[in-house]
């Protein structure tokens, strides 16, 4: 695995995921900076969303995760970042391919639509996989505006 430092967040509806996903990452031996929240309590995934996207952003983490019901609230939020790329992945094969042909930096989970070990087989697809380049190095170029 060649990923040391990654960054979670969440809302409510992901957060027993993320809790379950940091122990998972932790037993590769993976670092996770924990954006929040911390509880089953009903919040607003932007509020920890936007912390997380400028943590990758600055490199402050080397990827990202973000987790809420359907996935879309919290990947639209980290998505409105002009350094992320995140993808909404329900499948071990999209999440290859938004490593592969997107370069995504940030997993974005539906955590009321998915189990947690399909969730983890997400993630391990998503760590494992490489940007290919190419002709998708000029198609991620032309996504900022
Ligand atoms: O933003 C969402 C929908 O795109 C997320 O799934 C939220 O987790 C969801 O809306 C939370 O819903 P709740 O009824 O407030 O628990």
């Amino acid at each position: 695995m060649k990923y040391t430092t990654i960054g979670l967040a969440a809302d409510h509806a992901g957060y027993e995921l993320k809790e379950t996903l940091k122990s998972f990452l932790s037993e590769k031996g993976i670092k996770c900076i924990d954006f929040g929240t911390d509880s089953k309590e009903s919040c607003d995934y932007a509020d920890f969303a936007h912390p997380l996207a400028t943590a990758v952003e600055n490199k402050d983490v080397e990827l990202g995760i973000s987790v809420c019901g359907s996935g879309n609230g919290i990947n639209m939020t980290v998505n409105k970042h002009v350094g992320i790329r995140a993808a909404l992945c329900w499948n071990k094969e999209i999440s290859e391919l938004a490593r592969v042909h997107n370069d995504a930096n940030i997993c974005s989970l539906p955590a009321r639509f998915i189990s947690s070990d399909e969730a983890k087989a997400i993630i391990d697809a998503f760590l494992e996989s490489e940007f290919e380049g190419g002709r998708h190095q000029r198609r991620i170029e032309k996504i900022p505006c």
